[in-house]
Order: structure tokens, then C-alpha cells, then sequence
């Protein structure tokens, strides 16, 4: 059996490491930061950890909201959705994660992007 892309990547420390840098990228990004303006970042910190966990086949432990009532009447646009994963691609870059592997895991995220634009 191959390793998951959680594994591949080195599982929930590179994740966590991947999320808080995710984060201060977010917060000092003033095309994205507004959206999270009234957000508890210590609880996003949680449900973002476990989404990405259970999005690259490692323990399937998120207990948020779907994606699509999550971001309801957010009114994200592509432009927000692509800055954010532009964040996340280079938070995995910046802890060590391998380019294909980075490329496999936002192929992952974008398949989300439907239910995020609520499109
Ligand atoms: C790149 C793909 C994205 C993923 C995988 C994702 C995932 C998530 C998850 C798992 C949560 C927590 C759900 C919960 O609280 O139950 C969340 C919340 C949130 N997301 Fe996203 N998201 C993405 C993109 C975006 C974008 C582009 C924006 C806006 C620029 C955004 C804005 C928010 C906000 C503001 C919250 C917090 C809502 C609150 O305060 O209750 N997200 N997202």
C-alpha cells in the first residue's frame, strides 16, 4: 500500500507547523485578512488542522461545519479562494513539504472551491 499524502508529507506536526504559518499569512494579507476579522483563529486553528488532516487521507477527525454552509454568504470570490491557496502552498513550501506532493495536496483543496464560492 502507498503512504497517504498525510504521511507522505509527516502527518500532524507538518500540518500544524503548515496551519500556523498558513495563518499569519492570511492575517497580514490585506486582499483576504477582512474575511476574518470576528473569526476565533484559536478554534479555526482546530477545525483547519483537522480538515486538511482528513482531506489528505490521514485520521478523519473534523467535527466542523461543511465547507459550503461554512462559507455562506462570505461571498468569497475566486481572486479570496486563490490568495488563500497560494498562502497554503507556500506555508508547505516553507516547511519542507516536496513540490509534488504541495501540488497533490491544493488538487485536493480545489476541490473544495465549488462549495466555498457557493457556486
Ligand atoms: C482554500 C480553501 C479553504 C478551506 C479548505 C477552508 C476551510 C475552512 C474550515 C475547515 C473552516 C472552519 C469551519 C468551522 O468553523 O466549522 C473555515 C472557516 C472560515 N473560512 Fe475557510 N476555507 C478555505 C478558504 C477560505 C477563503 C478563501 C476564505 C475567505 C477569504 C475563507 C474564510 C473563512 C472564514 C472567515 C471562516 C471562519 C468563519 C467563522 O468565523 O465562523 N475560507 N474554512
Amino acid at each position: 500500500m502507498s503512504a497517504t499524502l498525510y504521511d507522505k508529507i509527516g502527518g500532524q506536526p507538518t500540518i500544524e507547523k503548515v496551519v500556523d504559518d498558513l495563518h499569519k499569512r492570511i492575517l497580514a494579507d490585506g486582499s483576504v485578512n477582512q474575511f476574518f476579522a470576528k473569526t476565533d483563529m484559536a478554534k479555526q486553528r482546530g477545525h483547519f488542522i483537522a480538515f486538511l488532516s482528513q482531506l489528505l487521507e490521514g485520521p478523519k477527525q473534523y467535527a466542523g461545519r461543511p465547507m459550503d454552509k461554512t462559507h455562506a454568504g462570505m461571498s468569497v470570490q475566486p481572486q479570496h479562494f486563490d490568495a488563500v491557496a497560494k498562502h497554503l502552498s507556500e506555508a508547505m513550501a516553507t516547511s519542507g513539504v516536496a513540490a509534488d506532493d504541495i501540488s497533490a495536496a491544493i488538487a485536493r483543496v480545489s476541490n473544495v472551491k465549488g462549495a466555498i464560492l457557493n457556486k
